[in-house]
Parts: C-alpha cells; structure tokens; sequence
C-alpha cells in the first residue's frame, strides 16, 4: 500500500486531467471515432465507454476509451457496468467483445486516485463498483473475448482474465499480469481465484507472490491469454473467434460455461 500510495502523487495530476477529458498525449481522443460499419445496427456512447452492437451477428464491441490509460475510476466503473447491463438485457446480443480506443494501453488497472485521500464511504463505494464489474463481466450470460491492444497490469488484467477468452498484440512493449504484490499491496481473492481458474494453481502462485507482468509470449505460455495475432488483426480476429464461438450448437459455448451455468 505504501507503494501504491507513494504512486499517487505522479498519478495525481493525470487523474484529474482524465476525469476532464483533455489529455492527449497517447492520442487518446483523436482515436474515439465510432467504427460503424453499414450493416451494424446502433452505436451508443457514453463519455467512457463505446458500444457497437451489430444486430446481424449478435456481437457487440465494447471500447473503452478514458484517456490516458483506461484506468478504472469510479466513473468509468459505472459505465461500464451500466453498458454491460444493458448489453445482458438485450436478446439480440449473444456476444460480447471488449477491447480499448487508445494506442498502447488495454487498461491500467484500478485508478489510483480513487485509493488516495478520499473519504470512507467514497472507498466504499468505489470498491462496489470494482467488485460490480467483476461480477457483470465474469457472470456474464454472453460470450466474452477480451481483444487485448496494449498493456494490462494488476485490475486491467483482472478485466481480461473475467473474460471467457483472451486474444492479444504480440507486441514486445505489452505486458499483463496480476503485479499487484510489485506495488506493495496484496491482490484480493477473488482477483487471486480468478487466475487460478484460468492458469492453474502454481502458475498462479508464483504469478502472485512474485507479482509477475508477462510479455504477450510469456503470457501466451502461462496461460494468460490464449492467443496472440499481429496488433492490427486483434479485433478482426476476436470477431473471428466470437462467431465461431456463437456457431457452436444449441448456444452450448454459453450454456456449458462453469461460471454462470449450476447443470
Ligand atoms: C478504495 C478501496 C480501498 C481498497 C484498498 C486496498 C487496495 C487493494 C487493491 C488491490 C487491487 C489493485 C488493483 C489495481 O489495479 S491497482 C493499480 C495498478 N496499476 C498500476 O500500477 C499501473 C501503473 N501504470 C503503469 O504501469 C503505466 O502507466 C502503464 C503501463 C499503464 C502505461 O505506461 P506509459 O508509459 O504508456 O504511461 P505513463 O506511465 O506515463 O502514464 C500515463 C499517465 O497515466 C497515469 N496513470 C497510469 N496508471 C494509472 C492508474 N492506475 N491510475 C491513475 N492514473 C494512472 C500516469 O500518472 C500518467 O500521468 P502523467 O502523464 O500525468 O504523468
């Protein structure tokens, strides 16, 4: 926590810069622009999330886009769980890809500002909203592919790994893990039992304790992930996947999922 907290003052400023929307130094809101293509049925966004839904296929794209680093504040949280909401309330949409509108970054993780200097009950209510998007996101009644187009430490990684599957930039300067021991604070269980149904037990221990971020072929050997493509063929690809995914008969893929399914 020490370290975490001694963090927040470089991230301080950016925090805020983000919250108002003006930073710009990935290029974040030059790339926001809704990817539409003429069949698709609807674009919604909200100030941190895009939402492309293609009524023909049932797939949806899910961008985030909270410059400069996606990091997950407590107003992005929100969104992002009242869109995932809406997504599950739609009959049409069977699947869901979630992916990220800024070069280089999947997401950061939680944002720090939210962990500094704030009041109990807006703690509270921030670690809510964490634990809801675990809960939307890994209870999900659709498919999820997380298209992973940039680095994705600690909760940015908790993000994917919620996902049934995982498809990333084989690009040398990404990485992603559970690091969160590196920052001086222990991962909560449920960060931990998530990695641990995902790439087993000893791999998820020494992830932990030693607070490992993977490279994408390190990743892809571990487990992390399942699949790595070229940077430009990760959302192209996720599709793919997505309706292969979709194909399989008597919507089993959905149905045989462990997590939301008791039979
Ligand atoms: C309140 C409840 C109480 C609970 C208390 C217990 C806490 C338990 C929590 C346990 C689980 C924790 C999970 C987490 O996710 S903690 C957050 C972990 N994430 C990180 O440490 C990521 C840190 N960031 C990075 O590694 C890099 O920034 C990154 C690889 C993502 C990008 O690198 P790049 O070089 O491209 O960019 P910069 O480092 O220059 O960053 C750009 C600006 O973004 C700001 N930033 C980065 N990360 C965060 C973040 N997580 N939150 C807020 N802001 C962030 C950074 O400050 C830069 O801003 P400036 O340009 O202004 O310097």
């Amino acid at each position: 926590m020490a370290t975490l907290l001694k963090h927040s003052a470089k991230y301080a400023l950016s925090g805020r810069l983000a919250r108002l929307g003006v930073h710009s130094r990935h290029g974040g809101l030059q790339c926001l622009q809704p990817r539409l293509l003429p069949h698709q049925r609807s674009a919604s966004t909200s100030s941190k999330i895009l939402v492309e839904m293609d009524d023909s296929t049932g797939i949806a794209v899910l961008t985030m886009k909270n410059p400069p680093v996606n990091s997950l504040s407590l107003d992005f949280l929100t969104e992002f769980s009242i869109s995932l909401e809406k997504l599950e309330l739609d009959r049409g949409c069977r699947g869901v890809i979630l992916t990220s509108a800024l070069p280089k970054i999947f997401s950061a993780g939680l944002d720090i500002m939210e962990m500094y200097g704030k009041s109990p009950e807006h703690c509270g209510e921030f670690w809510k909203a964490v634990q809801e998007m675990w809960l939307r996101l890994y209870g999900s009644s659709m498919i999820t592919i997380a298209a992973i187009n940039g680095s994705s430490p600690a909760g940015g990684c908790l993000m994917a790994l919620a996902c049934d599957y995982r498809i990333m930039a084989e690009n040398p300067k990404y990485s992603i893990g559970l690091n969160e021991t590196q920052l001086g604070i222990v991962a909560p269980f449920w960060f931990k039992d998530t990695l641990v149904n995902t790439v087993g037990n000893r791999a998820a221990e020494l992830s932990l304790q030693l607070g490992l971020l993977y490279s994408a072929p390190d990743a892809l050997r571990t487990g992390l992930v399942d699949l790595l493509v070229p940077e430009d063929k990760v959302l192209s690809t996720a599709s793919q996947t997505m309706t292969q995914w979709l194909a399989i008969p008597g919507e089993n893929a959905i149905g045989s999922n462990p997590r939301v399914s008791s039979s």
